[in-house]
């Protein structure tokens, strides 16, 4: 049986983010993806050239349609867009017997935002308390707890405020400290820390996603969290060795990485 994953998401026009990443990242892991389209983006190797969100209705049908006929092994969650989104979609979690990554996206690594402030209180009161894997990136962790993280010392700290708003586990992203990238994984009582060189590659869009989509990948096949995070780090920093340059900015990571290696 070929587990389902779902995203809910935002479409980027690029190809690097987004829908299309954590689709990418399904079909290369093995897992059967299906999306919930909850904006478009006008997106490319330079930014974010505009955003449209969809009607709540419409969300709502999209994971009713994937839910009740064809169902779910687990859900990942990207960009949300609006506090009205946000909370359609935590409600829809939490009725839902899959688990779920919620990765709050906030800003684009171009410094587009991608939520609305006025819903970072929907996210840290209605969708982390569904979270089964929180996984914030240092400048979410800052405008979410108000933690702000330099050393790696301090991704505890960031895990503790996080976890305070009642996601099962949190992955802290230190993809944005210098040095190795390290994440920190923990439930408030096991920590695991996930190190591995950085690659110097500024093609960097949408490892993000790409390690969510793979975290819910491995839980889909009935992987434990930290078994899940561990296989998703070793698959996205794999996909950032081999990112692109793909337009005049920031590439993408490559999704196909283990294709090609073995082609
Ligand atoms: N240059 C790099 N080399 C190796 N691994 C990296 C590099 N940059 C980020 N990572 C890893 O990629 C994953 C995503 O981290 P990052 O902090 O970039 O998330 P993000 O900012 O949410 O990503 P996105 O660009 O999709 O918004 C983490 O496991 C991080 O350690
Ligand atoms: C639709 C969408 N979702 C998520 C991201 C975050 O990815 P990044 O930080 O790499 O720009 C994005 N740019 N676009």
């Amino acid at each position: 049986m070929i587990p389902n994953v779902l995203t809910v998401a935002g479409s980027d026009s690029g190809g690097g983010a987004g829908i299309q990443a954590d689709l990418k990242t399904m079909l290369a892991l093995g897992v059967h993806g299906m999306s919930v389209v909850t904006a478009v983006t006008a997106q490319n190797s330079l930014g974010v050239q505009g955003a449209w969100e969809l009607p709540v209705e419409a969300v709502r049908a999209q994971y009713r349609s994937v839910v009740d006929d064809i169902g779910v092994q687990a859900v990942k969650t990207g960009m949300l867009a609006s506090a009205e989104l946000v909370e359609a979609v935590a409600e829809l979690l939490a009725g839902t017997d899959a688990p779920a990554v919620v990765d709050p996206v906030g800003v684009s690594k171009h410094g587009d935002s991608l939520l609305a402030a006025s819903a970072l209180d929907s996210v840290r009161t209605r969708l982390l308390p569904v979270a089964t894997v929180a996984t914030p990136n240092l400048d979410e962790v800052a405008q979410l707890t108000g933690v702000r993280v330099e050393s790696e010392e301090e991704l505890r700290r960031a895990a503790a405020a996080v976890l305070a708003y009642g996601p099962r586990w949190v992955l802290i992203k230190g993809g944005h400290l210098p040095g190795d990238a390290v994440d920190l994984l923990t439930d408030g009582s096991e920590e695991h820390w996930l190190r591995a060189p950085r690659h110097d590659n500024r093609h960097t869009h949408g490892t993000g996603c790409t390690l969510a989509s793979a975290i819910a990948s491995g839980l889909a096949k009935g992987r434990s969290v930290p078994e899940a995070v561990t296989a998703a780090k070793q698959y996205v920093t794999g996909a950032v060795a081999a990112g692109f340059a793909l337009g005049g900015g920031i590439g993408p990571v490559d999704h196909g990485w283990r294709f090609r290696a073995g082609a």
